[in-house]
């Protein structure tokens, strides 16, 4: 009998030898040591290790493929089964003459390092088991793996011996020099004599001097909170407190919130090839704050330690930068120099560019807004300081270095955008996450205590704190918010006026009453003032001492805490200031437009007319100020306003809420009031002319369709500025134009603060109008904030909203007594059972309620035996939407039975709740007895052949019914092409 027959006849037991224990091992290592002698190829293995396929199914296609192949592959493969079962299995399968010796095969195959990595693969395997994670590092030093490559390979169900299987597979994928890189270093071991299960890498001792005095200095730089700086000092680990990280919308790749370690993590990731991430978010967002902590955790070893070394950019101070410079010098000049032997670490930095991480802080504040224009590829050429970042950011400059950015997202144009890897939103604080911060800045349990309460009295005030750096004023001033009764802050502009007058009173010896405080410090307003807009106006926000002299700015000015001095990595030795924040040099900014005699009558038109337009890339706002070689400087750069679109807007925000009708007595002495009506007119008239422009853009709607309007940039911006301005006369005024039937605000980035100007403004609409605002960060207390202007809303539409149950419970509690409001839809949100008594009890009250939709929320068969009871007694809803929710079949039977006999109900989901053929008999009552109903979205359910029967049978006895949809089921294909015949209105 040949070989080649014997494997036919034998096939059994050979099956049952190799696959009976339930481990793959003994078939992975036939498989090597074919591999290993040539009797496979490699594209034959990856045929048979097909990755989730049966171990039986694998064995088989084995057996099929020998016996094709021949004798010889036959005879190894008799060898290959002597070597790899235990003894009293072997001698069932011994054949004379099988098996050629596997060194001879080496000798044939020692061409390249790919092959090697075949003829040797048994050895490797073996030799791998035990040191993966530092072969793992070889690897991705030398560029050839990845992470991502690495957490393959890592996959914990793999066991050490599949490990190695995988990394050599990954290994031959990535070529001839990736295949040298193990090879060498499995010699290295075996030379060194070390065993091969201990890590062995270290970096040059240089290198590692420089590591320590680079972190050392990180450290040292980040330890301190700057807000604080000007007042008292507050360590970053007193009052660090997370803030709210999100992915965009669009990819879901990720459950539960994101810590700071996703930021360099995978989740997120759109574009494997980029090596830049964006953290974005709004001013006082807490972007460099977050980036400070991360800062501090690596130089202290406990986060990013896959990074050897990290270089902190700030935006701000690379503007300061005169000189070209190359990449050396940037990183040495501006972060840490090294002591000695720069060349040699420079090259290591070269070289190992995955141990690399780069910071660049606020790229909104950079003069020059991004281009990829300039390419610049090599390392040691100059160039000037904005080139070098942006061929940082794109990667043609130190490919593979990963780089962490952030901005206003404002400012981020979509050529940015094209080179990101992924990016991150920072949303502030979340409602617990304000409670922490308050309870760390004060120690006494009592102040915190009576901090936090006054927030819960004014929800305005609470919107407010989302944002981080208006919570840290809140907390700063507790005493004069605890003792301002009545007069509680609502807008920013009454928190900036707070902290200004908490600043001037603490330098006093003497607290002035009344308005005086501010007569007595016109002066530092107005030389702080004057510094601040010029600086805003010319993108600088770190100022020389001879910038501070040239504006009158003293020392007693500088005493006062709104100016601090500027921390700089690179040693400079003259000293430099900046704002204690950007946003309070665009309230400084505010305040000199407002208050100083020399104010251009175009300055407040332009301000905002420039912002108005489509909120990016127009002429420059202040353009008038500039001396005209700047102005044509910047109109060649052209985007280059769009990086300080986002302050100026922050100040004409500002100058809005400064002359409100509320604040005028506080310039009583300060400016001349014919001055002061003059501005409040010029102001009201731009947020006039601006809402018309806006409503101008409208489409006419199409016949039959619903006149709709979509926000363009700006007009949040613009309700937010008529919001400071707490007239309702102007809301009104501004309103009182619109006419739509519909008002669109998805992706509009707004938070609570956005909805409190939106109520605010939208309850003067003279008609009713669905409100949509999907997809942006309203939350619970945006919620709240939006009940004022519920009244007006037929509509609301929240997808993906961050909303719970607390949320829709006062949300209901208000629809209860709003005639208009019909529909809502919560797709995305965070709802559970504890939501659905309040749907059940509008539903009950509501007789008027057309739709409810609830898609994708955590809603079991408690919430749907809920809703029924509502559903019981309710004669006019007609779209109930509970898609991707977990009803299952008795939440399907609880709806069936409430429904069984519905009148008003015309579309029904309830795809993905695991319904089941139950159920699904359950709800065919619906279809029997209804005399509404058009479509039942079932896809997804798990129903089999036995559900479709009863969903069938009753559509016998409806005409009415268009569509049931029955998408991945539990059907065969049969099944699906019989069903379909019988019945066409299912739909597979
Ligand atoms: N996570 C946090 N924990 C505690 N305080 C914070 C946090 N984030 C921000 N703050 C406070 O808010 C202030 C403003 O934050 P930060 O400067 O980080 O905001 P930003 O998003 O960088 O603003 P901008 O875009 O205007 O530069 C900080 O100085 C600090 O007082």
């Amino acid at each position: 009998m040949s070989i080649q027959e014997l494997v036919l006849r034998q096939r059994t037991e050979i099956l049952h030898a190799l696959c009976s224990s339930g481990s793959a091992e003994h078939l992975e290592r036939v498989l090597d040591i074919l591999l290993s002698q040539g009797g496979l190829i490699f594209e034959d293995y990856q045929n048979i290790q097909v990755p989730g396929r049966a171990l039986y199914t694998n064995a088989r296609q084995l057996l099929d493929l020998v016996y094709i192949k021949g004798v010889d592959t036959c005879a190894l493969f008799y060898g290959a089964l002597q070597q790899v079962l235990p003894e009293e299995q072997r001698a069932g399968f011994s054949f004379s003459g099988c098996g050629s010796n596997p060194e001879e095969k080496k000798e044939e195959h020692q061409s390249t390092c790919t092959e090697s990595l075949l003829t040797q693969r048994p050895s490797l395997v073996s030799k791998l088991q035990g040191c993966i994670e530092d072969a793992l590092k070889a690897l991705v030093i030398s560029g050839h793996f990845t992470s991502a490559d690495c957490d393959e390979v890592r996959l914990p169900i793999h066991t050490p011996s599949q490990q190695a299987r995988c990394l050599l597979n990954h290994v031959r994928s990535k070529g001839e020099s990736a295949a040298k890189v193990v090879l060498q270093y499995i010699q290295e071991k075996q030379e060194s004599g070390s065993p091969l299960n201990q890590d062995s890498w270290t970096p040059p001792k240089e290198v590692l001097k420089y590591q320590k005095k680079l972190s050392s200095s990180v450290s040292a730089q980040s330890c301190f909170l700057s807000t604080y700086g000007g007042t008292s000092h507050m360590s970053l680990d007193d009052i660090y407190t997370e803030g709210q990280l999100e992915l965009p919308d669009n990819c879901d790749d990720v459950h539960g919130p994101l810590g700071l370690k996703d930021i360099v993590g995978t989740a997120g990731t759109v574009n494997e090839e980029a090596d830049t991430v964006l953290v974005s978010g709004d001013a006082g967002g807490g972007k460099s704050t977050l980036l400070q902590r991360l800062h501090l955790l690596w130089a202290r070893g406990t986060a990013l330690q896959d990074f050897l070394l990290l270089f902190p950019f700030s935006c701000r101070k690379l503007n300061s930068e005169q000189q070209e410079l190359s990449v050396q010098e940037l990183l040495f000049q501006h972060c840490c120099w090294p002591d000695r032997e720069q060349e040699e670490i420079f090259q290591f930095i070269l070289d190992h560019p995955q141990l690399i991480l780069f910071t660049f802080d606020g790229l909104d504040e950079l003069k020059q807004g991004f281009s990829d224009e300039h390419r610049l590829c090599c390392p040691t050429q100059r160039a000037p300081v904005h080139i070098l970042l942006f061929n940082l950011i794109q990667g043609s400059l130190m490919k593979g270095v990963r780089k962490v950015v952030t901005s206003r997202p404002e400012a981020v144009s979509p050529v940015l955008k094209k080179n990101l890897r992924k990016e991150i939103l920072l949303q502030g604080f979340t409602p617990s996450g304000i409670e922490c911060f308050v309870r760390k800045h004060h120690r006494d349990p009592t102040v915190a205590a009576n901090v936090l309460e006054s927030l819960r009295t004014n929800t305005a005030l609470l919107g407010l704190c989302h944002s981080p750096v208006l919570c840290w004023i809140v907390s700063q001033c507790h005493k004069e918010l605890l003792g301002c009764g009545e007069g509680s802050p609502q807008t920013i502009t009454d928190v900036f006026l707070m902290i200004l007058q908490h600043f001037f009173q603490h330098q006093s010896s003497q607290s002035t009453m009344g308005s005086g405080w501010l007569h007595e410090h016109l002066n530092t307003v107005l030389h702080l003032g004057q510094l601040a807009f010029e600086g805003i106006e010319t993108s600088c926000y770190i100022f020389s001492g001879t910038a501070l002299e040239t504006c009158g700015v003293t020392d007693t000015d500088i005493c006062m805490g709104f100016l601090i001095q500027s921390r700089d990595l690179s040693s400079t030795l003259s000293q430099r200031f900046e704002f204690l924040h950007v946003i309070m040099q665009c309230f400084f900014a505010a305040l000199h437009i407002v208050l100083s005699k020399n104010t251009d009558r175009s300055t407040i038109p332009k301000l905002f007319e420039t912002q108005n337009m489509t909120g990016l890339r127009s002429s420059t706002c202040f353009g008038v100020c500039l001396p005209s070689a700047d102005q044509q400087e910047q109109a060649l750069k052209g985007e280059a306003t769009s990086a300080k679109t986002p302050n100026l807007q922050i100040t004409a925000t500002f100058v809005s809420g400064l002359l409100s009708q509320r604040h005028r007595s506080l310039w009583l002495h300060c400016c001349p009031s014919a001055v002061m009506e003059k501005r409040v007119k010029q102001v009201v008239r731009c947020l006039s002319k601006g809402m018309q422009k806006h409503f101008k853009s409208i489409p006419q709607p199409v016949e039959g369709e619903k006149k709709s309007m979509h926000a363009m940039p700006g007009f949040v911006w613009l309700i937010k500025c008529i919001y400071e301005m707490q007239e309702s006369r102007i809301a009104k005024d501004a309103m009182s134009k619109l006419e739509v039937d519909h008002l669109k605000l998805t992706y509009c980035n707004i938070g609570p603060v956005e909805c409190t100007a939106l109520a605010y403004v939208l309850q003067h609409l003279r008609n009713p109008v669905g409100l949509q605002l999907d997809n942006n960060s309203v939350g619970d207390v945006g919620v709240e904030q939006l009940l004022p202007c519920m009244p007006i809303c037929n509509s609301l539409y929240l997808r993906n909203n961050n909303i719970t149950d607390e949320g829709i419970r006062k949300l209901l509690a208000k629809g209860l007594q709003c005639d208009s409001f019909r529909k809502i839809a919560l797709f995305n949100n965070k709802l559970t059972d504890a939501c659905t008594q309040h749907f059940s009890h509008l539903l009950k009250t509501k007789q008027d309620f057309l739709s409810l939709r609830l898609g994708n929320n955590n809603i079991t068969e408690e919430g749907a035996k809920q809703l029924a009871e509502g559903l019981k007694y309710n004669h006019s809803l007609q779209y109930l939407g509970l898609w991707g929710n977990k009803i299952g079949d008795a939440g399907a039977e609880a709806l069936a039975s409430a429904l069984e006999n519905t009148t008003s109900l015309v579309w029904l989901s309830l795809v993905g709740n695991g319904v089941g053929s139950a159920g699904a008999c359950a709800l065919a009552n619906i279809i029997k007895n209804s005399t509404s109903l058009e479509e039942l979205w079932l896809t997804e359910n798990c129903i089999t052949k036995s559900g479709v029967e009863c969903l069938m049978q009753a559509l016998e006895h409806n005409t009415r019914m268009k569509s049931v949809w029955l998408i991945n089921n539990g059907l065969s294909l049969e099944e699906v092409e019989e069903l379909t015949q019988r019945e066409s209105r299912l739909i597979f």
